[in-house]
């Protein structure tokens, strides 16, 4: 049995509206993240936003990162609970931005570089080595991105974020363009980032319901409510309080198989 007690509020988004012109596009988004003890691991959050073809993930994604501010409401991070600035989420957009000049060790450097920390060249070498021995990538830093497979190029782009030290970090699409290995690697990197501190905290925008079910500890589904312009979350299911979070053969539980049959009858 799974013991975790839920803490401080670490995001949180209250009222949050999106308008292009007279389109509503978001509607009165409401939601908070909370910090998740959990007896003898350092548990962090992992959330799956969860909706069907432009419905508006994308949009509520760049507001969450302070890329773009909502037409109202406001999002609030860590915990003092401040507005969220540009630069304060560690993004990993869909199609990943490595520097294709650069090899693997310096686009991870780079990560370093933009961390809030100063460090020494050696330390950040000794960094950087360490993340490479646990994510297997170590055979690879001299290498340059074309090199690399998508899904290894996926996995730098992770690892670089996690190196800023951002603990909230936003994932549009990881598994998409993956092949079945390759996605098992994604998440199991993504499983291992989010036991690397108490505090991270991962939000995953997908269409692949079960990848992403299966690594989070919160579900939240973005549709749209009959006669209501705009989508908004409809539905959010604490995988914690259901029993189905952080279980590794989680795919064939039966309430499991059921959950995601239910998700998908509501995108
Ligand atoms: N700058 C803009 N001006 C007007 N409408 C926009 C703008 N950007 C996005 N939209 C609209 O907002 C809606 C939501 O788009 P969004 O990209 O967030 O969808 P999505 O859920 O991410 O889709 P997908 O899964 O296909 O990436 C769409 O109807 C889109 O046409």
């Amino acid at each position: 049995m799974n013991t975790y007690t839920k803490h401080k509020v670490l995001l949180k988004a209250e009222d949050v509206n999106l308008q292009y012109g007279d389109k509503q596009i978001l509607r009165d988004i409401n939601f908070s993240i909370q910090d998740i003890h959990r007896e003898g691991v350092a548990q962090g959050q992992v959330v799956s936003l969860i909706g069907r073809s432009g419905i508006g993930k994308t949009q509520l994604f760049r507001i969450l990162a302070g890329l773009i501010k909502p037409t109202s409401g406001v999002v609030h991070i860590e915990e003092d609970q401040h507005p969220v600035q540009a630069g304060e989420m560690g993004i990993v957009p869909q199609h990943y931005v490595l520097f294709n000049h650069r090899t693997i060790y310096q686009n991870l450097k780079i990560g370093l570089d933009n961390a809030a920390v100063k460090l020494s060249d050696a330390e950040k070498q000794q960094i950087i080595k360490d993340y490479a021995d646990t994510f297997e990538l170590t055979e690879h830093l001299k290498k340059y991105p074309a090199q690399l497979s998508g899904g290894q190029r996926q996995r730098v782009s992770i690892i670089q974020q996690v190196l800023t030290g951002n603990k909230f970090i936003l994932l549009d699409e990881p598994f998409s363009g993956l092949d079945i290995l390759m996605v098992d690697k994604v998440i199991n990197l993504l499983l291992k980032v989010s036991t690397l501190h108490e505090q991270n905290t991962l939000v995953i925008v997908s269409h692949d319901i079960e990848n992403a079910a299966a690594i989070s500890d919160t579900i939240w589904i973005l549709s749209t409510e009959e006669g209501k312009p705009g989508a908004t979350i409809v539905k959010e299911y604490d995988l914690c309080q259901m029993g189905l979070a952080w279980m590794p053969d989680i795919r064939s539980n039966p309430a499991f198989v059921s959950l995601i049959k239910e998700v998908k009858s509501k995108l």
